[in-house]
């Protein structure tokens, strides 16, 4: 038998929330199902036209009736919106995509005894390919868990995380993971203007050679690594480049940046308080 289709509400409407509504939106999630709440009054009219969806000034109007509450806010005025919303009648399961803060946190702010599923999705939700690691407080059910799975795999993979301890490393790994991607897009570009390759060319070259390489790793079965391997001959030109990324402490700065993301998530924590 089908489940009936959840009621979503998501508080705020931005960069993240946008990607995933898009997502939903277009794998089949109908309009009415989903409620967003949004201060700007410019925002709210670009989602109505956008995504058919229906747009709310207030956050507690919008929660309202809602199965799902999707906090999707920045962390660093996540307890006034849960403040906001303290005492809403409905008991919705409240999914948080907030980078650093903790269903703890959230809990205390929401009033306690809630339903809490912490989730760190990625901007790619927009085109179906997102990749979101949950973590479920003690408080859900297995429905919960099943509700916040359904709406995250709609757009993407889902993966369960052992402990929330670890969602600032998941956070840095895969929430921010598509910004090292074009980091290293716009870097590519320009050394092949400064090689003579015209704009154009470069960008076409770059993008679908990121494009196929994400493909390789995702529909091969052989692992990073060996993908590599295989495009580096010995004394060729792919060696020349990886030894100097790996002489310039290449692997060394990406566990430096990854380390410094999942400091920031905590430190996103503890500045939000308790
Ligand atoms: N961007 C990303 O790639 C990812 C972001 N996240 C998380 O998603 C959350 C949102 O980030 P992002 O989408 O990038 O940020 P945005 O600033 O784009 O989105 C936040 C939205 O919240 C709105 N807002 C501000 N105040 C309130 C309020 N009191 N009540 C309701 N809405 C409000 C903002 O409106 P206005 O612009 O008018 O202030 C804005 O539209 C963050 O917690 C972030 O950690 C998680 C994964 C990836
Ligand atoms: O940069 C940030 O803090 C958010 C969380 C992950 C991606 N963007």
């Amino acid at each position: 038998m089908t489940q009936p289709a959840p009621t979503l509400c998501f508080i705020g409407g931005g960069n993240m929330a946008r990607c995933l509504i898009g997502g939903l939106r277009q794998r089949g999630t109908p309009g009415h199902q989903i409620r967003v709440a949004e201060p700007m009054a410019a925002a709210r009219e670009a989602l109505q036209t956008e995504f058919d969806v229906a747009c709310f000034e207030s956050n507690r109007q919008a929660a309202e009736q809602a199965d799902c509450v999707v906090l999707a806010v920045k962390p660093q005025i996540m307890h006034t919106v849960c403040q906001e919303l303290h005492g809403h009648s409905g008991r919705p399961l409240w999914v948080s995509i907030a980078a650093g803060i903790t269903s703890t946190q959230l809990d205390t702010w929401l009033g306690g005894d809630q339903r809490i599923v912490r989730c760190m999705p990625n901007t790619p939700a927009l085109l179906g390919v997102g990749a979101t690691g949950l973590v479920a407080n003690v408080a859900c059910h297995e429905a919960d868990r099943a509700l916040a799975e359904r709406i995250l795999s709609a757009v993407g993979i889902a993966v369960w995380i052992a402990q929330e301890a670890q969602m600032d490393a998941v956070t840095a790994l895969s929430g921010s993971g598509p910004a090292y991607s074009f980091l290293l897009a716009e870097a590519m570009q320009a050394a092949a203007l400064r090689q003579g390759l015209d704009a154009e060319a470069a960008r076409r070259l770059t993008y679908q050679t990121l494009l196929g390489a994400a493909r390789m790793l995702s529909e091969s079965a052989e692992p990073a690594d060996q993908l590599r391997k295989r495009v580096t001959s010995p004394g060729g030109t792919t060696q020349a480049a990886i030894e100097t990324l790996q002489g310039g402490g290449f692997e060394a700065l990406i566990d430096r940046a990854i380390a410094a993301a999942t400091r920031r998530g905590a430190e996103l924590a503890a500045a939000a308080g308790n």
